[in-house]
Parts: C-alpha cells; structure tokens; sequence
C-alpha cells in the first residue's frame, strides 16, 4: 500500500495536475435532482484532470439520511472511476479522548477516505487517532480563507517555541506530531502572504488551498506561494467555481471547462516557475 504522500504524489503526476474539486451539492442549484446523478456527472467529467475530490460532508449531513447514502456512493464511485485520486472528508473533526479516536475510525473505516480534514483547537490529542495508519493522512485547518479566521488563527501568542501569531504556531508544531509524514495543512487562497509562511515552515508538508473561484483566491500567488520546492505539494480546490460553473443541462460539461482552465492556469504558473510537468 502506498503511503499518505506517495498516493498524493502519484495522483497529481498522472494526471498532471494539482486541482482538487470539491464536491459541496446544494439542490436548489443543482439541475438534476438528485445529489448521487449530479456528483456521478462531476466526477466522471474531471477523474481524468485532478489530484483530488473533497466532498464537504456538512452538505451531504444536511440533507439527512438520503445526503449520507449519496455521499456513500458518491465515495464508491470515486473509488471505482478514479482509484487514483486523493480523496479528502472535509469534515472538520475535533475532539477529545475516545470521541476523537471514535471520528477517526469513522472516517477511515466507515467512509474509507483517504484524507480528512480535522480542526486542532483541542490540541495534539484531537490529531493523533488520525495518524496512526501512514496510508492516511490529515489537513489541518490552520489559517482558514475566510475573513473571520484572523479573530483567533492572526493572534500573536508567546510559546516555547518564540512570539508568533497562532496559525504559525500550529504549523511549527505540526512538525512534531508528523512522525509517519501524514500531516498536511489548510490555508487559503485568499492569504498568500500566511501561505508563504506556513510553507516556509513546511517545506515537505502537502497543502489543501481552498478559496479559489467562488472566494476570489489568488490563484497565481497560492501557487507560487504554496507549493513546495519542486512546484508539487499543493491541492488546490474549487468547488462552486467548478460544480456550479452552469447551473443549466450542461453543467458537467461547463464542470470539465472549469476545471481544464483551473489545471492549466496551474500548470502555465510551474512552467513559468520552471516547474513544470517532466
Ligand atoms: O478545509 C477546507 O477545505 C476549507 C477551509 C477554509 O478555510 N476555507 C474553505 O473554504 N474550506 C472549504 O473549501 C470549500 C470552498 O468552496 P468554494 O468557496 O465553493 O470553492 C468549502 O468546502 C469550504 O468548507
């Protein structure tokens, strides 16, 4: 079995690519009613130009019992077209104790992803149950790309380790709790400047780019600023910007346009860098 960062790595080399569609349906703009028909259309449009799909799982808990059972399958259908791929529960997950180790379980035995997105406000013990398999991984939400994440994720805090706002302060210690090289980190697209940071601090670790399209991310600075020394590392997501590219019969189609644009937008930036694809 590969591990965590071997399967990312292969996923972005054969397809070339670095984009990550996340998958967050809401029926009101969905043109087909049903969330399985509408994700199936999405995935078997772009399997072929990503490195990841990210289904947010706060849409799917939110259609109750019927949103669980097409996430379910929406999960089986990734795995069955597109086995090569990363794919990543952005689900959030924090806690303590037997509740956090009870979430890990969830995600990786019940769900089966390979990825989950985990908030650390609990500490080294909300993460841990998470790393104990290296064939999967974690993005921790470290400085969101929302304007609210400065409240707390900018506070300047003085730890052992220096005078430091708290989003860089996770970063550091993110460092020690990746003993089998499966922890990544969330920052978004639309702080380039915390980005350069949390990568200069990280120079190996994968990192989940979220902000691009629908928030008006910087797409050329997330990807100068945000990957790594070889121009790899980064999964950059865009989910309305891609899922919701029409919102008319042909919105697989506009989904697979989107997407083309967004990987070679990409792919021209690590040319330019000299980074590109061998
Ligand atoms: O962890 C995330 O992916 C995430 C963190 C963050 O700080 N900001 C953020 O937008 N996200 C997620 O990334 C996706 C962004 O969606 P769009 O804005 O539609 O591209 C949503 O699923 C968000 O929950």
């Amino acid at each position: 079995m590969p591990t965590f960062l071997e399967k990312l790595d292969q996923a972005c080399e054969t397809n070339r690519s670095l984009v990550c569609v996340g998958l967050d349906p809401e029926p009101s703009r969905m043109s087909v009613p049903d969330v399985l028909d509408f994700n199936r259309a999405i995935i078997d449009a772009t399997a072929d130009l990503v490195c990841a799909y990210k289904p947010n799982l706060s849409f799917y808990e939110a259609l109750g019992i019927p949103g669980l059972q097409a996430l379910e399958q929406t999960v089986r259908h990734i795995r069955e077209v597109a086995p090569q791929v990363q794919l990543i529960a952005d689900a959030k997950r924090g806690d303590g104790g037997p509740s956090a180790a009870a979430y890990a379980r969830a995600m990786f035995e019940v769900w089966g992803v390979d990825a989950v997105t985990v908030n650390p406000w609990g500490g080294g013990e909300t993460i841990q149950p998470f790393l104990e398999d290296e064939t999967k991984g974690v993005y921790i939400w470290c400085r969101g790309s929302y304007a609210s994440a400065a409240d707390l994720q900018d506070l300047k805090v003085v730890s052992p380790k220096g005078k430091m706002p708290v989003y860089e302060h996770l970063a550091r210690t993110s460092l020690d709790w990746n003993g089998k090289g499966n922890v990544g980190l969330v920052v978004g697209a639309t702080v380039p400047e915390q980005l350069a940071s949390v990568r200069s601090i990280c120079p190996d670790a994968p990192l989940l780019i979220p902000g691009i399209g629908a928030q008006g991310g910087d797409l050329e600075a997330s990807v100068r600023n945000g990957t790594d020394g070889r121009g790899r590392r980064a999964v950059i997501n865009s989910s309305r910007g891609i899922i919701y590219a029409s919102t008319g019969a042909d919105f697989a189609e506009a989904a697979r346009q989107a997407t083309t644009r967004l990987r070679e937008a990409i792919n021209q930036t690590l040319e330019d860098e000299g980074k590109g694809w061998p």
